[in-house]
């Protein structure tokens, strides 16, 4: 069983400053760490009307709008790498890609404690998927160039591909994010199989997959059976870091025996031939929220 550790909302997820506190007690008499966070930000900012707006707003607020840009740098840094690591050949253009189909979502989740507990922190984390779609569609649609960009993420260097896989990756992200966000093991599992469970699954079967599928000859043993393994692997990995923090509360017991379903589920899903219809960005993470909350509840807060 899954549940939420602490019911209603501001669930006491130990949001990264705070568990970093929580380790240590402040000397009596010691400023708050917040109101001295406030203090060091109103000497670095310079001008009295920002100072005056620091020192307004709650430190949540300024918690979840330091991280939102945090955040926002870090997609922009990952693609902006692997564009150098593919312009210089240092990494084959599929693999680039594929990474960065894996890091996306994995490094997304990951950086979810840095939000406080706030109830708006979900809507602060979702401006960096939504940002990063409307970067797809302004480049998708012409409306500008990056040419960074299209290298790093479409098979062809082709512009429109950013309005297909790439841009419906991080419209499940927005979607995650906000229905789910990491006080649900359903919206934990579904970004797990979606990234590193269908990135994995392109990563080796690309490159190993000779035993192609009988019924679909597109895909092949290897990349199924490498979507399985490394989508739970990782889907564990990212319930253990969420429960480790107090955002959920897992029963391993009952929990690996729903995750290799919820991961049988989705690779059955990824090898169908049903690609040319459905992108795998969108059929893996739906048929993972479908049988996750099945088999998890919604344990939602
Ligand atoms: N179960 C799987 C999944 C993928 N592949 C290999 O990886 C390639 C791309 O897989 P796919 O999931 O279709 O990736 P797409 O997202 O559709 O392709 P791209 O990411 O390049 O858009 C396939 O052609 C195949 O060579 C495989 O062998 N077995
Ligand atoms: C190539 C991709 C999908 C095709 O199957 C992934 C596209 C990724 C986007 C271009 C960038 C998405 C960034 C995330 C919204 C946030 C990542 C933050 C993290 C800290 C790097």
């Amino acid at each position: 069983m899954v549940a939420a550790a602490c019911p209603g909302a501001g669930a006491a997820c130990a949001s990264f400053p705070n568990s970093l506190l929580l380790s240590r007690s402040p000397p009596p008499h010691a400023p708050s760490p917040a109101s001295s966070m406030r203090r060091r930000l109103l000497l670095g900012i310079g001008t009295p009307a920002v100072a005056a707006l620091a020192a307004a707003a709650p430190p949540a607020v300024l918690q979840d709008g330091a991280a939102t840009m945090f955040v926002t740098a870090g997609a922009y840094a990952l693609v902006r790498t692997f564009d150098v690591l593919t312009e210089r050949r240092l990494v084959e253009k599929s693999l680039s890609r594929k990474i960065v189909h894996v890091l996306s979502g994995v490094l997304f989740m990951a950086s979810w404690p840095l939000f406080s507990n706030s109830t708006q922190a979900r809507y602060f984390a979702a401006v960096v998927p939504f940002l990063n779609s409307v970067r797809l569609l302004t480049y998708g649609l012409r409306l500008s160039t990056d040419e960074a960009l299209v290298k790093s993420v479409t098979r062809e260097g082709k512009p429109e591909e950013l309005l297909r896989g790439p841009l419906y990756y991080v419209l499940v992200l927005l979607f995650t994010v906000l229905v789910f966000w990491r006080e649900s093991p359903i919206g934990i599992v579904s970004l797990s199989m979606m990234s590193g469970g269908d990135g994995f699954a392109d990563i080796v079967g690309r490159r190993y997959g000779s035993a192609k599928l009988p019924f679909n000859d597109k895909k092949s043993w290897i990349g199924s059976i490498s979507m399985f393994i490394s989508g739970f692997l990782l889907s564990a990995i990212m319930l253990f870091y969420f429960s480790s923090l107090g955002c959920i509360h897992v029963s391993w017991e009952e929990a690996f025996g729903k995750l290799a379903l919820v991961a049988l589920a989705a690779t059955a899903v990824e090898c169908i031939p049903v690609t040319d219809v459905v992108d795998d960005n969108i059929s893996v993470p739906l048929a993972t929220m479908l049988v996750a909350f099945l088999l998890f509840g919604s344990n939602t807060q």
